[in-house]
């Protein structure tokens, strides 16, 4: 059931016409989509395989629908990160970013982790990406989907976006903002957004998002691409939104971008004061695409992102002593087809690799240093399941690899082991060659290593 004062705004705000085919859609199925992964290798290969029912996504080159019937949150392959499971408008901002490898990137507002690990597959693996959550509970599931989906050089973080701000002045080429709303796009996917509403929410997610804009033009470098979204059709946090950071940021404008069928320009008569600039900003109604409700817009700041020196406040990460991680250093060594760049960071016993040209991490709340390598024992390394999942299979040697439909890949997932041939060592388990996490063959028994936190029952 729809809030009232919802239904009488979104009457006024659309023609008589337009309302009905907008409420008409409340009661059409909402369809379900998936982002394919590059991260784990090319996507032909992974349609070949595919046992689901794929359509695409007009606005997102690995974005697909698939079909009601279909279940691949309960396949092994969501498991080794093959794909995200992601709402179709949800995929529409990330593109406009334009994000390229080797870049400084910001998710202020990151959890789960849908846009994060979209731009971590633009970026290829190369430059820094920083994720941020304020909220502690939902940065750990955005630390957990950032190493399921193989992503190795991200920095997740827990700050609220004034804290950050003071660490990271001009810091970033681009900057994403897909805002804390009132998320009316999302009523019919979550009865949630529908008891959770008023408009006393939704002026106080629009003064919210004032707070957090304002962060991040300070984090933004000049020259920088910032890119706004919500899942709300309230103009206040809309098309209002933006012109607010116009009117406080004149450094800032709207760029004018393509855009793809069926996403409409935002209304400048919707907003207080708003200027002709505002049908820059994109739409996205789900009675004329398939997906909910969303808005974007693309901001540019001024003047001209050299790619010049760029600390962060507390400067650059150093790299540990190599005499303190000698063990890795054989691990690397015996079982490594990769060397990887980096530099080595260690937090007690737990060893990872931040991104190269990383900001020292002082004064900041940190879930995850890039990529987590494992943990130093005595006298021996025990790789960690991040590093599992940012292997492809010939990265890694020896490999023991499972078949969908054996059922081994579930017994892995449950945490169980499993009988087996070939010397003893840790071994890089995959699925159809996508790496799940790792085992370690004693004498024809596979040991588990799948962290207990995330095994399954299935
Ligand atoms: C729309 S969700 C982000 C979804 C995410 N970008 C994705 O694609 O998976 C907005 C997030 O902003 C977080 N948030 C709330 N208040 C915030 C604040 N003051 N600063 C930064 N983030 C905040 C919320 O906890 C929520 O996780």
């Amino acid at each position: 059931m729809l809030p009232e004062a919802f239904t009488d705004r979104m009457q006024e705000m659309l023609s008589a016409e337009e309302y009905q085919a907008f409420l008409k859609s409340y009661g059409e199925p909402k369809k379900q989509a998936l982002r394919l992964n590059p991260l784990k290798g090319d996507s032909g290969r992974f349609l070949e395989l595919c046992p689901f029912s794929l359509t695409r996504v007009p606005w997102e080159e690995n974005g697909y629908y698939f079909d009601s019937e279909d279940r691949p949150g309960k396949h092994p392959f969501h498991e080794a990160g093959v794909y995200y499971i992601q709402e179709a408008s949800a995929m529409a901002p990330v593109p406009f970013l334009a994000a390229k490898p080797g870049e400084r990137i910001l998710d202020l507002c990151a959890a789960p982790g849908g846009k994060s690990t979209q731009i971590a597959a633009a970026m290829q693996g190369e430059g820094i990406l920083v994720c941020n959550e304020y909220n502690r509970k939902r940065a750990e599931i955005l630390a957990e989907n950032i190493e399921r989906m193989g992503v190795a050089n991200a920095i997740v973080v827990n700050h609220d976006s004034a804290q950050l701000s003071e660490l990271f002045p001009g810091y970033f080429d681009r900057i994403l903002v897909d805002a804390p709303c009132s998320g009316e796009g999302m009523f019919r996917k979550n009865e949630e957004a529908v008891t959770e509403w008023s408009p006393e929410n939704v002026e106080l997610c629009a003064e919210r998002q004032d707070e957090i804009l304002d962060q991040a033009a300070i984090m933004l470098h000049d020259g920088g691409r910032l890119v706004y979204s919500t899942c709300t059709f309230a103009p206040a946090e809309d098309e209002g939104s933006v012109q607010r950071f116009l009117d406080r940021h004149p450094e800032f404008s709207l760029l004018s971008v393509k855009v793809p069928e069926g996403m409409e320009p935002g209304r400048k008569e919707w907003a207080e004061g708003g200027s002709d600039e505002l049908s820059k900003t994109i739409r996205l109604w789900p009675h004329k695409l398939m997906g909910e409700g969303h808005f974007l817009a693309v901001l540019q700041k001024e003047g001209y992102n050299e790619k010049e020196e760029r600390p962060s406040r507390y400067g650059y990460a150093t790299p540990a002593r190599e005499k303190d991680y000698e063990a890795y250093l054989a691990f690397q060594k015996e079982h490594l087809r990769r060397n990887r760049e980096g530099i080595p960071v260690l937090f007690g016993d737990q060893l990872y690799l931040l991104p190269k040209g990383a900001p020292a991490l002082k004064g900041l709340r940190v879930l995850r240093a890039g990529l987590h390598l494992g943990t130093l024992k005595k006298n021996r390394f025990e790789p960690g399941h991040a590093l599992a999942l940012s292997l492809k299979k010939d990265e890694f040697e020896p490999v023991c690899n499972l078949t969908v439909g054996e059922g081994f890949a579930e017994k892995y997932l449950r945490g169980e082991t499993f009988e087996t041939k070939g010397a003893p060592s840790w071994n890089l388990i995959t699925i159809e060659g996508y790496s799940l996490g790792f085992g370690k063959n004693a004498n024809g028994i596979m040991k588990n290593h799948y962290p207990k936190g995330l095994r399954k029952n299935w």
